[in-house]
């Protein structure tokens, strides 16, 4: 099989450090999908991404083909298939992530105008650096000539967390809970919803709120619990989430890549046309379903109460008035 070029920015950053070896080793695009790894960071960190690539080589893999450490954007999204945009400065304790938007938008803007000039028309994109949805935004309008259902921002981190709190108060293992919804921006407005999930008790397939039988805290503590995990990662470690960010972001390529089966996941993707009232021109966390290697479809026609609509209206004014900000700034 030919391999595919993949690109992770920030390569030589804390959560590219957990994730290079998952895609190395096939975990995102098959055990059969050798790929060339086009690692993307700034020219101060060379001598760094120079040590990580060393790692990469020490770790002998047979699937990985080529790696190519640049500080280049017009060489790292050459011809690129997929790309995984992590480079971007993280938050410190006591921030929102919306605070790093003068910091980072920029980065998305040179890297959407330098794949719209290189990459392959087909390139899948996650952005990850915060604020992941406005970055993404602005990544896919610098990036006309790439169709727009080609980008996302990731909000599986969300979802898995969702997941993780939902087994905890069950007392079961996290994949016998499945379709876990994450409407929004990835932020502290974000709406964690269980009331499409489903759960595994005792051999029994049950909705999660019957299993739960707890409707505030479904309501309450664990919306705030999702919505606020990252900041508590902060505060515990000082640095923001690593590990639980390159294994949400394994899921959500590998997931794009290799299909989603029945299960709904959760993508922040381009809202125009979307069924359930989210205004135009954003990119709003929906749950989604996915075919191999094709495009990500938004899950339509679930049922929506009151208190969902003005959780999911919430968050979705959030992302226009950064998407207006981020606009601003990119053309200044
Ligand atoms: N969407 C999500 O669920 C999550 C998002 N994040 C975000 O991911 C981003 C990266 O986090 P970490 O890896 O912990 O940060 P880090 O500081 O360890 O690494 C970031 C790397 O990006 C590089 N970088 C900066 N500007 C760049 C550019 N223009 N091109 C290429 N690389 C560039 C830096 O030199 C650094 O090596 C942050 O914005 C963080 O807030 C973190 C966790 C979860
Ligand atoms: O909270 C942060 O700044 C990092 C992040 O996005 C997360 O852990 O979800």
């Amino acid at each position: 099989m030919d391999p595919i070029r993949v690109v992770i920015t920030g390569a030589a950053g804390q959560i590219a450090y957990s994730l290079l070896h998952s895609v190395a080793k096939g975990d995102v695009f098959g055990k059969d999908q050798p790929v060339e790894l086009m690692l993307l960071d700034i020219e101060p960190m060379m001598t760094v991404l120079g040590g990580v690539v060393m790692e990469v080589m020490d770790c002998s893999l047979p699937l990985v083909r080529n790696v190519v450490p640049t500080a280049d954007p017009m060489v790292a999204f050459k011809d690129a298939d997929v790309a995984m945009l992590v480079g971007a400065m993280p938050r410190r304790e006591g921030m929102e992530r919306k605070d790093l938007l003068k910091a980072n938008v920029k980065i998305f803007k040179a890297q959407g105008q330098a794949m719209d000039d290189v990459a392959k028309k087909t390139i899948k994109v996650v952005v990850v650096g915060n604020p992941a949805n406005t970055n993404a935004f602005i990544c896919a309008k610098y990036a006309p000539s790439i169709p727009k259902e080609n980008f996302s921002a990731l909000t599986r981190l969300d979802q898995n967390r969702a997941q993780a709190q939902v087994a905890n108060k069950l007392g079961i293992p996290c994949n016998d809970v499945n379709n876990c919804i994450i409407w929004g921006n990835h932020s502290s407005t974000q709406f964690p919803d269980v009331s499409y999930a489903t759960v595994k008790v005792a051999g029994k397939e049950l909705e999660a709120n019957s299993a739960i039988k707890d409707d505030h805290w479904v309501r309450n503590d664990f919306i705030s619990t999702v919505q606020k995990r990252g900041a508590c990662v902060i505060a515990a470690r000082k640095l923001s989430s690593a590990m639980s960010a390159a294994n949400a972001i394994v899921d959500h390529v590998r997931d794009w890549w290799q299909g989603s089966g029945d299960r709904m996941v959760s993508m922040a993707v381009w809202s125009n046309d979307n069924k359930y009232g989210i205004a135009s021109e954003l990119m709003y966390s929906f749950p989604v379903k996915t075919a191999a290697k094709g495009k990500i479809e938004i899950v339509n026609g679930l049922k929506i109460e009151e208190w969902q609509r003005e959780r999911m209206d919430l968050t979705c004014k959030e992302l226009v008035e950064e998407r207006d900000a981020a606009l601003a700034e990119c053309e200044e």
